[in-house]
């Protein structure tokens, strides 16, 4: 396979709300360029994680290269660079726009601009992208493609009147799309003679390659058998292979100024391969990186512990190999009075840390308890230094706290306008500040600033049920303020449980407080004895709730002498019990620990 003539080729990415059809379309895409048979369109393409399937997210970006002869007679690469949808993984979205130059906006022409929408579409324009619009499902009767024009126009700011009509589903205005990205986006510019300058794009552990990079080269060449230099940790690599997919990966001799592709080059942890970074030749180095490298921080933290203490060491390893295709989920051991020895785990996101938990249930089988997801959190002392907190167990003595600043964030929320009372009280409640209201046809759009604490527990979960789901949520981190923040600690039997203890805002300690215990109440069963339950801060008692005393004999309900039905019910007891934890005298089920975290306001 040659190198194309630079200026044919397009660099492009899709930018869409979560379900309005992009991974529909992209397939699309790949099929009607000749990329897949068939059968194989049956699956997903670009999806191919089995929890990306399952929830319909796109989490790693990936890329296809399309050849498409156009309907001007000549044959174009188009590059399709897959971003994922969510918030988490912004930066991994700004990596594949930096690497474009145009993108394609699906909006479902039967929902119109979501808050997703919105947040990716500024992104592509502060990338300078030239931007397609295309109106997707327009085979729903419910489809508008008119309104949703205006929509466009009204609240972007682009220009739809030849935004393209087009159903993934059906097929329906497939070439059109083709047509518009040959057309209407610019091709690269680049120099072949300049000192090599790509941008690594992203990197993934594949068990047959190793560490795969995708780049996409800006100056100079890449080939086999070059030495590269990665600019900004300085490490070196002998490049094996360079190639393209196709979606298949299939090797190329050498990709020039505005393609994109992947290499590989014995890099052994997808840890050394920072997104971001500029790969120039070792050699004939480029004079200045790409700019805007930015290191990826975690942003939410948790501890993941195994519920059976003899299991830490799958999950160690568990933990490990998941890193090894993550860079951005960070762990450190931890050790728990309550729950023994597990990990101080970092992740980008909520959904970034509920993946990880899924995941090491589903692929690794083990049964884990999550402490409560806390932000990081900035200390001042008394005696003028400064610490990151990343785990509220860890606060210092109070004595020694000058002031404590947590992180906030500026929220766009869009939802139907019969919601909006309710999505204020939920935003008002979580101590937001409003600082803009306006309508998008007869959506609203709230605009909020709001403690990042406040949303990591279950402000998700909460939106999407007063909206019946039809509320669409989008963040990003502003700064961080001073609160006046306080730890609360959870007692079970006068036993302050570790796991569950958390920085609250004092305004909030005594609603949290209690919504905690009564949770706690519901879930832990009768013991012997009574169990207070109780919420403090400091020596302080907030809330208080106790488990009343019972005799639990699960065998009593079999009167008779069934003696096998008696062992059965006994081997179930004994089951459920593995799924327990012992704190003192007293037995907390797993569950215990995530719904105590999950509040009914109502
Ligand atoms: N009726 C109709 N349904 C469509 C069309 N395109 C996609 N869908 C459906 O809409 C749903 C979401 O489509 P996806 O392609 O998975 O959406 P997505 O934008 O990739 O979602 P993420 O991967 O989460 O970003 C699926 O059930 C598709 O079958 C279309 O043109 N018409």
């Amino acid at each position: 396979m040659t190198t194309p003539p630079i200026d044919r080729i397009r660099n492009f990415s899709i930018v869409a709300h979560i379900d309005h059809g992009k991974s529909t379309l992209s397939d699309r895409l790949i099929q009607a360029t000749g990329g897949l048979s068939q059968r194989e369109m049956s699956e997903q393409v670009l999806d191919n994680m089995e929890i990306e399937q399952e929830r319909g997210i796109t989490i790693k970006a990936q890329t296809v290269r399309l050849n498409y002869t156009a309907r001007d007679g000549l044959d174009y690469v188009l590059n399709l660079m897959d971003t994922p949808g969510h918030v988490d993984f912004a930066y991994e979205v700004s990596r594949s726009l930096a690497a474009c130059e145009g993108s394609i906006l699906v909006v479902d022409a039967s929902q119109g601009v979501e808050a997703q929408t919105l947040a990716n579409v500024y992104q592509a324009i502060d990338n300078n992208h030239e931007i397609v619009p295309v109106l997707n499902k327009i085979d729903l009767p419910a489809a508008e493609p008119d309104r949703v024009k205006a929509q466009i126009e009204d609240v972007i700011g682009i220009d739809a009147s030849d935004a393209v009509l087009a159903s993934a589903k059906s097929g329906l205005g497939i070439e059109d799309v083709l047509e518009a990205v040959v057309a209407r986006l610019p091709a690269p510019k680049g120099d072949a003679n300049a000192p090599l300058k790509a941008m690594l794009v992203d990197a993934w552990y594949d068990p047959y390659l190793g560490v795969v990079v995708l780049v996409r080269v800006f100056d100079g060449v890449l080939k086999t058998g070059m030495r590269v230099k990665m600019m900004r940790n300085g490490s070196t690599h002998l490049i094996d292979r360079v190639g393209v997919f196709l979606p298949k990966n299939t090797p190329v001799d050498q990709l020039g100024p505005g393609e994109v592709g992947f290499i590989t080059a014995q890099i052994k942890e997808v840890a050394h391969a920072a997104v971001g970074d500029t790969i120039t030749d070792e050699k004939k180095p480029t004079a200045e990186p790409l700019k805007g490298f930015k290191e990826v921080q975690s942003v939410v933290f948790c501890g993941l512990f195994p519920v059976d203490a003899a299991d830490f060491e799958d999950l160690r390893a568990a933990i490990g190999k998941l890193r090894l295709n993550d860079a951005s989920f960070t762990y450190e051991m931890e050790s728990s009075a309550a729950l023994g020895f597990g990990f101080r785990c970092g992740f980008l996101g909520l959904l970034h840390l509920e993946i990880i938990q899924e995941r090491l249930s589903r692929e690794f089988n083990l049964d884990l308890i999550a402490t409560a997801p806390s932000v990081v959190y900035k200390i001042k002392q008394r005696d003028g230094t400064e610490i990151d907190l990343h785990n509220p167990a860890d606060l210092p003595d109070v004595m020694q706290i000058e002031s404590i600043a947590e992180p906030w964030i500026k929220a766009t929320i869009l939802t139907p306008d019969e919601y909006l009372g309710g999505v204020i009280k939920l935003c008002q409640d979580r101590r937001g500040i409003q600082s803009e209201l306006s309508y998008v046809g007869s959506r609203a759009m709230v605009v909020y600033e709001l403690p990042l604490n406040e949303v990591v527990f279950d402000f998700y979960d909460r939106l999407k049920s007063i909206s019946k789901g039809y509320a669409s949520f989008d963040y990003e981190l502003t700064d961080y303020r001073e609160g006046d923040l306080v730890k609360m600690s959870i007692l079970v039997n006068a036993e302050p449980v570790d796991a569950l203890s958390m920085l609250v805002h004092r305004a909030r300690a005594e609603t949290r407080g209690r919504g905690m215990v009564e949770k706690m109440k519901e879930l832990i069963p009768p013991h012997l004895f009574q169990i207070p339950i109780q919420a403090a801060i400091g020596g302080k008692i907030i809330a208080r709730e106790t488990v009343r005393a019972l005799r639990k004999d699960v065998t009593s309900k079999c009167y008779g002498g069934d003696a096998t039905r008696k062992k059965k019910l006994l081997e179930k007891q004994k089951a459920g019990k593995k799924r327990m934890r012992q704190f003192g005298k007293v037995e907390i089920p797993q569950e215990a620990f995530i719904a105590a975290l999950k509040m009914d306001e109502d």
